[in-house]
């Protein structure tokens, strides 16, 4: 069996040394931290996608460098495993293992330790593709990247700057390119065009589209979604906003789908350009989240998240397997996590399966595998439709009896191309909602209208050790610490429609306080109670205590 190779590996790694006293965490969304620290990282995670490469036979490993929604200064980098799904569990735990190996000595016994505990054969090939976003601090550590990649000796592929969807799809289609589960062609061509051709025969015969407003978050969704606009023609007129990404400071900055959910208001930057009725959608920085919204006659703002987005998604293809009569053999099932909305899940689980899973795509994704087609977004946008193989190979070769069942056959065949299965995908999802919406006649209000969200209240709580939060029942109960959980029910008992609960975050150091109630106000009071009973829980000093918390 071949070795490590230890001479080029000590050689790099000693031009990206691991700062003493910081600690880093794999977590739910990979690396992520302050740019400025994660050279080393980003080093040893080159080493570590060769290797997973390596284990898996020499299959292509993606790697993403992005922060995502995160301010501009932040940076992370996340593996992408061979279907495009995200790395494996078990291997975030061995990601974090190198990256806080202190010295390059520790890091090759580290190496080591890997290549025997995984079972790695050395001598395998390693072949990568990698991409990053917009971040300015993106170059550099693409660099200590590629110095890891370079010390494994590992065939790469460079996808430049792009967003984290179209990464995932790169990496599915490398590794199944000229299969029989071939899921397009490598290329920014093949996936812009798969999108495009399959929405424009989605829309085919309907009325021309009213312009769509996109706001890139100043993002690499600008770029992306001029390329789409290029392929889309007058299929979908629209007109791109926020798509600054040379301007320092502008990434993420008062705008953004995570900007709208959190703030629950329209990016400043919109007032003067959006019109009263107009549809509008807002994507992250990497644009794999996608928040649609509009104004009222009254120029209210409206926001259609990721649970509307579901209903309306999931409602249309329910209604296209009935018409094909394939209700038992197209099981359709919706997950969530405790974040979606009461209402939401109301409206949801009256109609169809609903699952709740854990914060994180990756136990949505999981959970939606599990049906022949699996429809996940989290609240905030994230997500995307899942059609089981059995259900894809019968979508595709059912013979139907009236032309009605042959329109929504094609439907269904086009909706499965217009859908980026490995990962949600901000620009695939916004084309998937605007093919509901013309099939549907609706605009924003009508598809608004679906159901009524409860007033919600999100809060993040600092505390000095977020890992003494424990939870249970897929996070909505908290074990630890012991008796907070008891004082939550008592609290939330007071409040007409309440409904709350407490987290640790998977992605910043803090834990997260929801609460939505009847009332807007009484969401607030709730979130704020709740976040005051955690602050003092945790011990916070008294003297910091925000105001707000009540
Ligand atoms: C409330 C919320 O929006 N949480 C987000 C956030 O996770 P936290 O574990 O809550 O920090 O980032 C995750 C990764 O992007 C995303 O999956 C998740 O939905
Ligand atoms: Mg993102």
């Amino acid at each position: 069996m071949a070795a490590l190779p230890v001479d080029d590996i000590r050689r790099l790694s000693d031009l990206h040394p691991k700062p003493v006293d910081v600690g880093y965490q794999y977590g739910t969304a990979g690396f992520r931290t302050s740019g400025k620290i994660l050279d080393s990282v980003l080093f040893r995670v080159g080493i570590l996608a060769a290797l997973r490469s390596k284990r898996l036979d020499g299959k292509t490993i993606g790697v993403m460098v992005t922060a995502s929604h995160n301010p501009e200064h932040d940076n992370g980098v996340k593996l992408v495993d061979p279907r495009g799904e995200m790395l494996e569990s078990s291997w975030e735990s061995h990601a974090t293992v190198l990256a806080n190996a202190s010295s390059t000595d520790e890091l090759i016994s580290a190496l080591h330790d890997l290549i025997k505990i995984a079972k790695i054969d050395v001598s395998k090939p390693a072949r990568v593709v990698y991409a990053r976003d917009t971040r300015p601090s993106g170059p550099t550590l693409v660099a200590a990247l590629e110095d890891g990649f370079k010390a494994m000796g590992a065939e790469t592929r460079n996808a430049g700057v792009t967003t984290t969807p179209l990464l995932h799809y790169l990496v599915r289609t490398i590794n199944t390119k000229g299969t029989k589960d071939s899921y397009g062609d490598d290329s920014e061509e093949g996936y812009y065009t798969k999108l495009s051709s399959a929405f424009n025969k989605l829309i085919a015969g309907r009325p021309p589209r009213s312009p769509l407003v996109i706001d890139c978050a100043n993002g690499v969704g600008a770029p992306a979604a001029k390329i789409l606009s290029r392929y889309l023609q007058n299929s979908l007129p629209i007109e791109l906003e926020n798509t600054a990404i040379d301007t320092s400071g502008a990434l993420n900055n008062a705008c953004g789908a995570d900007f709208v959910k959190v703030n629950q208001k329209l990016p400043p930057s919109l007032v003067n350009v959006l019109q009263p009725g107009q549809r509008a959608c807002s994507l992250d920085g990497d644009a794999d989240r996608l928040m649609y919204f509009y104004l009222d006659e009254r120029r209210q703002f409206h926001m259609l998240d990721g649970d509307k987005i579901t209903t309306l998604v999931a409602s249309f293809i329910v209604d296209l397997v009935k018409v094909v009569s394939l209700e038992e053999e197209l099981r359709v099932g919706v997950v969530q996590t405790a974040y979606a909305n009461g209402s939401s899940t109301k409206y949801l689980s009256a109609r169809l399966p609903v699952k709740c899973v854990p914060t994180g795509v990756k136990h949505l994704h999981h959970a939606a595998e599990q049906y022949d087609i699996g429809v996940y977004f989290e609240a905030n946008g994230h997500g995307t439709v899942l059609f089981s193989q059995p259900a894809q190979d019968l979508i595709f070769s059912h013979k139907p009896s009236t032309p009605a069942q042959s329109t929504a056959l094609t439907h269904l065949q086009n909706i499965i191309n217009v859908v980026n299965q490995t990962v949600g995908d901000a620009l695939s999802d916004m084309l998937l909602v605007e093919a509901v919406l013309a099939h549907r006649s609706y605009g924003g209000a009508e598809w608004d209208s679906l159901y009524a969200d409860l007033p919600s209240r999100l809060v993040k709580v600092v505390v000095s050790d977020r890992n003494a939060f424990k939870t249970e029942d897929a996070e909505r109960r908290l074990v630890s610490p012991p008796g907070l959980q008891a004082k939550i029910d008592e609290l939330v008992k007071k409040y007409d429609g309440g409904r709350s609960f407490v987290r640790p975050s998977g992605t910043e150091d803090v834990v997260r306080v929801y609460a939505e109630a009847a009332l807007k106000g009484q969401a607030d009071e709730l979130a704020f109670r709740v976040a005051g009973l955690v602050y003092d829980e945790a011990g916070g000093d008294p003297a910091q205590r925000p105001k707000e918390f009540l």
